[in-house]
């Protein structure tokens, strides 16, 4: 079966593109064709699949799947690069439009440079903080604010934020001597998190830059998060590291998000997106 698709990364997170208004793809063969086609020796080599789709409720529809076949709620660093995907394609008319995902429909704004997109700002939404929601296990309507977080003999401090997808953050004096090969994945599996999550290690620089490192769930470890890096400044300002209403600059592997949560509620996220490839990518069922 002959697939076409477009090869895209936002600082390096990386997703293979499938254009569902061209494509026809069955929808039970979808998590195994995330599965194959991310597979670096067998595959392309991503960090996993989005699929770029109709919608009724936006002008856009997204959905993206992990390197594990899994499915997301939503991924910021692939809003962006849909973003210019469909602007490019003059599925949109206009610079500002809506997406919609998994965890609901956001607000895209494609920034031009010399009639070239040169960076995009989305809205993110308003981050969930209630136990429940995130989803975590334990009281219901209560945050997770640097809780005590056991995990073996390790004792971290959590505090966990989603954006439509789960995200366990926790704050390191040195990102270079951050846990994440070690505990990252545990984390991230980790049966207080029904759902499983997303985990981040930050290290707050200043109230206005913060370094990054991500162990996402159902794809390891990745370049870049953009959801993470929302997560993350939201975190940093809960605990009184950063302030709403400013710009914060979240340096990650693969480069700099800016990301501010403001005083309505909304967190924004502005940063690149590339493309890197087009192709036929052939699937075999098995
Ligand atoms: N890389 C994405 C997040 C993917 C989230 C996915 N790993 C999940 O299961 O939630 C981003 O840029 O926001």
């Amino acid at each position: 079966m002959k697939i076409e698709f477009t090869k895209m990364h936002g600082l390096g997170n990386n997703y293979i593109y499938i254009d569902m208004f061209q494509e026809t793809l069955s929808e039970k063969d979808i998590p195994m064709i995330a599965r194959d086609v991310s597979d670096i020796h067998t595959g392309v080599g991503s960090d996993g699949l989005i699929l770029i789709t109709p919608s009724e409720n936006a002008e856009i529809g997204m959905r993206i799947f992990n390197k594990d076949g899994s499915e997301g709620k939503t991924c910021g660093n692939g809003l962006r690069c849909v973003a210019k995907y469909v602007y490019e394609k003059q599925f949109v008319h206009t610079t500002h439009f809506t997406i919609e995902t998994k965890a609901g429909i956001v607000e895209a704004y494609v920034e031009l440079s010399d009639g070239e997109v040169n960076s995009i700002t989305v809205d993110m939404g308003i981050p969930v903080l209630n136990r429940s929601n995130i989803p975590m296990i334990g009281a219901e309507q209560e945050k997770v604010i640097s809780e005590p977080f056991e995990l073996g003999a390790e004792s971290l401090s959590l505090t966990a934020v989603s954006m439509g997808n789960p995200h366990a953050v926790f704050f390191v004096d040195d990102i270079q001597k951050s846990p994440l090969y070690e505990l990252g994945s545990i984390i991230s599996t980790d049966n207080r998190f029904p759902e499983g999550v997303n985990c981040e290690f930050i290290e707050v620089i200043n109230p206005n830059e913060i370094n990054f490192r991500v162990w996402e769930r159902g794809s390891g470890v990745t370049q870049a998060c953009g959801s993470g890096a929302c997560a993350s400044v939201v975190a940093s300002i809960l605990n009184g590291y950063s302030r709403k209403d400013e710009e914060i600059c979240v340096h990650l592997t693969g480069g700099d998000l800016w990301i501010k949560w403001a005083s309505d509620g909304h967190v924004w996220m502005r940063g690149p997106a590339e493309t890197i490839a087009n192709g036929e990518y052939y699937w075999s069922q098995h």
